[in-house]
Order: structure tokens, then sequence, then C-alpha cells
């Protein structure tokens, strides 16, 4: 059956009450699932609690379909969070005007230049920053780099950004900040450096200046699991909602975002709807991307080993779940020791019953994708720290030649400490045998026994 689309005409009664429908604020950069349920759903939270005009532009870079569908749409779409037993369907309108970067790159530096916007937020995947994770500088010889670097149209999010705050300094207007949202470690002083990097590299030094003085990058780190949109994710809206939506999303109910409190031009009121604002992200983060992130990429590395296809499938085979439980207590969890943190049994469980929720199917090989950029911050970094403290790193281990399995010559760059590590290096090899030899669910087994 078809049905008719989404829009603020069409829209019920009982849902337009409570859509905020202000000026622009925030400028987004990487419009894909996670930007739409959770900052987009935090935003418009806030301004419902203190209005203000934090209306967001969102920016995609290629993906077209979902830009026509927003504009079709009023800007609208659907957010379900689904738990393990039901779904919660709700209409966010914080989004005011959706961009097309390569398209429309000079409406993309205006809306970044106007006075009016006073946060611009990422989220344009690792990859997203084409940066060295070794060095954390600019991969100069990446074409779109060099192509932007060149004075092209930008194409990358660092080159979108720097567009942007020279016509802000260049129109006299004031700083911003910049709020990066992706998985990576210090997230915000990463972009900060790159685009100062950018600026430097093109001779553009009173830029530097300028950025120095008017633009913060607070770091920051999110957490809901908001896997890519499915076809009958998007027959199920309809459904429920008896109006065509085809920029729906689906993620889990929990929603997290802490945020290091360094605003130059104010932000909307996120701390009243459980944002949290905080002095130092570090711990925050390094317990964020071990424990979930960790987990998320061993399950996928071996779960896809074993001929699963989604967290809850691999977490379902009970030789996957132990390692899984053994992962965060005995390894991941431990390893944040350097950061103060003690592992914490309530927590461990409360994290795998959220990666197990059946209803949410986040694919293992999306998890898997790009693992290079993911695993030293996820896994290698708590290898480390373990054998530091004189811990054999061997559940780590055996993630880590679940992604060697799938590879065919190591692409891994290994942080110096275990490239140097006799033991680090024993253990991956051996695990890769057993593998090799006994299949993974066996190996998992036989660790778990052990
Ligand atoms: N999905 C999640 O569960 C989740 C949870 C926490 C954090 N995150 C973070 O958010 C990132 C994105 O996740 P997602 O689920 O939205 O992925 P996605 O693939 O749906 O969206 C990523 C978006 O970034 C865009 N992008 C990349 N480079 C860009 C550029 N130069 N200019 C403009 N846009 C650009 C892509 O085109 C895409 O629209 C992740 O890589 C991660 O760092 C995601
Ligand atoms: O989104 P990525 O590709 O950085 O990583 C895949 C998942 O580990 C990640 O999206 C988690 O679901 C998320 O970080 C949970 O908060």
């Amino acid at each position: 059956m078809t049905h008719p689309r989404l829009s603020a005409a069409r829209l019920p009664a009982w849902l337009a009450a409570d859509l905020p429908r202000a000026d622009v604020g925030i400028v987004h950069i990487g419009l894909g699932a996670f930007h739409r349920a959770h900052q987009a759903v935090l935003t418009q939270e806030a301004m419902l609690v203190e209005p203000g005009p934090w209306g967001i532009c969102a920016v995609a870079r290629r993906n077209g379909r979902l830009v026509d569908a927003l504009v079709e749409q009023d800007h609208l779409f659907t957010v379900t969070e689904r738990g393990a037993a039901d779904d919660r369907l709700r209409v966010v309108g914080s989004v005011r005007e959706a961009l097309l970067a390569v398209e429309q790159p000079d409406r993309l530096a205006t809306v970044l230049s106007e006075p009016g916007t006073r946060v611009v937020t990422l989220t344009v995947t690792e990859s997203g920053y084409r940066h060295d994770p070794a060095t954390g500088r600019l991969r100069a010889d990446d074409p779109d780099v060099a192509a932007d670097l060149a004075g092209g149209p930008p194409c990358t999010p660092v080159g979108q950004l720097v567009g942007g705050l020279r016509r802000r300094r260049d129109r006299g207007h004031p700083g911003l900040t910049v709020v990066s949202c992706d998985n990576l470690p210090d997230n915000g002083r990463l972009v900060g450096r790159l685009v100062r990097e950018f600026c430097a590299r093109r001779g553009e030094h009173d830029l530097v200046e300028w950025v120095d003085e008017h633009v913060r990058f607070p770091s920051s780190v999110v957490d809901q699991i908001v896997p890519a949109t499915t076809d009958a994710d998007l027959a199920r809206v309809a459904e429920a909602l008896g109006l065509e939506d085809r920029a729906a999303v689906v993620g889990e109910p929990h929603r997290r975002w802490v945020v290091e409190d360094d605003f130059t031009a104010g932000r909307p009121a996120w701390d009243a709807v459980g944002v949290e604002l905080v002095a130092d992200i570090g711990p925050h983060q390094a317990a964020k991307l071990r424990l979930v992130n960790g987990t998320h990429s061993a399950l996928a590395h071996l779960g896809l080993l074993a001929g699963c296809t989604t967290t809850a499938d691999a977490l379902a085979c009970p030789a996957i779940a132990h390692f899984a439980e053994r992962l965060l207590s005995t390894e991941t969890g431990p390893s944040l020791r350097r950061f103060g943190l003690e592992p914490d049994e309530r927590e461990v469980g409360a994290l795998l019953t959220r990666l197990a929720n059946p209803r949410i199917a986040h694919r293992l090989d999306q998890i898997a994708a790009d693992a290079p950029r993911k695993l030293p911050q996820r896994l290698l970094d708590p290898a480390v720290d373990l054998l530091v403290a004189g811990v054999e790193p061997r559940l780590i281990c055996l993630a880590v030649a679940g992604f060697l399995h799938q590879q065919d010559f190591p692409v891994l760059a290994l942080p110096l400490p275990l490239r140097e590590s006799r033991v680090f290096r024993a253990l991956v090899a051996d695990a890769v045998r057993r593998i090799d030899q006994d299949g993974v669910v066996a190996t998992l087994h036989r660790i778990g026994r052990s």
C-alpha cells in the first residue's frame, strides 16, 4: 500500500504540537543516520525546554536522495527508538535546512559564516577527517585534500570548515564552536589541529591566528546504536504513521552525549535534557571507545568468521557471549584503571544487554568496515595499557586475529609498544593459528574454559 509523504501539512496535530521550528543556529556536517537519531533529537528536546534559535542546517556530502527527501518533507523525519520489547516513534523538526556539500559549496560557506550560526557539529566517520592516525596530521597526498588545498570547491569536511571560517572572518562575524561527534579519541583537538594545519599549508597564517582567538573545538563522546535504515524499517514507519518517511531512522533508546564545556558563542540547553557538560573528557572517551566500540569491533571480527550477521546474532552464540563478557570484565574494563576507572559488573551486564537487543539489526559488516582506523583506539590502546600493567591481552589478541583472518595482508599500523612487544605478536600468531585449525567458535570455547 502506498502512503502520502510526511509533511508539515499532513502531520497529525498531536505530533505537530511538540515541534520547535527555529531559525538556524547549528550547522551539522555529515547528515547520516546517527545525527538524525541523536543530536537532532537532543537539540529538539533542548529547544522545547528553553526555546532559542538552534535550528539545524544539515549537510550531506553526496546523498542527494536524502537531502531531496528532507526538502520534500519540510525537513521533518521520524526517529524510532527500538527497545527490546517495543517501539517509540517521534517526529523531529529541529532540522530546518538540508544541503549537499559538493553541489552547494557556496551556500555551505555562507551558512557557516552567518552570525546566527554559533555551533558546528560533525559526524563524518573516522575516515572523513582524512588524517593519518599515527601522526594526527592531514594526509596531504589524499586527492580530495590536495584538491581542497589547491583552492577547489571544498570536498572534505576540513576544507569545508576552513572555507566557512575564512568567509566568517572576512565578513567580521564573531567566532563559533566546532564539536566533533565521531568515535575518535580527542576528536575536538584533532579537528582543531587539522583546521590549523590546513590553513598553514595554504599560507593563511592570519586565519590560523583568527581561529586561535575565535573558534573553540571541544571534544565529545556520543553513544547510541543507530544502524543503517533498511527498507523494512521504512515500511514499518509508513504503517505506524500512515505517511511515508524517506528519511526515517531507527536506533536504540539509549542516548548519551558528553561534551567538554568550552563554547564561545552559546549553545542549546543541552544540559537540561541530559547532555553531560564536563571539564575533562579523557576518561569518558576512553571508556566509551574501549567498552562499547571495542566490544563491537571484537564481535564484528569474530562474529563474521562464525557466520553471524548482526551483533544480536553474535551474542546469541554462547561461546561469543561468554568471550564478550570476559573481554569486558578482564581486559578492556581493567585497562581503564589508567584513567582512574574500575570495571563495574553491572555496567558490563547492561552493555551486553544493549548490544544483544534482538530488535536492532546492527550489521557486523558495517561495524567491521574501515577497521584499521577503528582498532587502535578500541582494542590496541587497551592492549598497550594491559601489557604495561603486566597483563597479557589474550582476548584482545583473539579479536585482532579475527580481523587479520579477513585480510590478505597485515594492514594494521600497530602502535610502537605493540610492534615491539614479543608477547603481543606471539599471542596474535597463536590466536590466528588456533582459529585456522579449530574454527572460531571452538577456539572461543576453549579460551572460555581456560
Ligand atoms: N551509527 C552509530 O551507531 C554511531 C554511534 C556513535 C557515533 N557514530 C559516529 O557517527 C559517524 C557516522 O555514523 P552514521 O551512522 O551517521 O553513518 P552514515 O554513513 O549514515 O553517515 C555518515 C555521513 O557522513 C557523511 N560524510 C562523510 N564525509 C563527508 C563530507 N566531506 N562532507 C559531508 N558529509 C560527509 C557521509 O556522506 C554520510 O552522510 C560514525 O562513523 C561514528 O563516528 C555513529
Ligand atoms: O559508527 P562507527 O563505524 O564508528 O562504528 C560502528 C559502531 O561500533 C558504532 O557506530 C557504535 O554503534 C556506536 O559508537 C555506539 O555508540
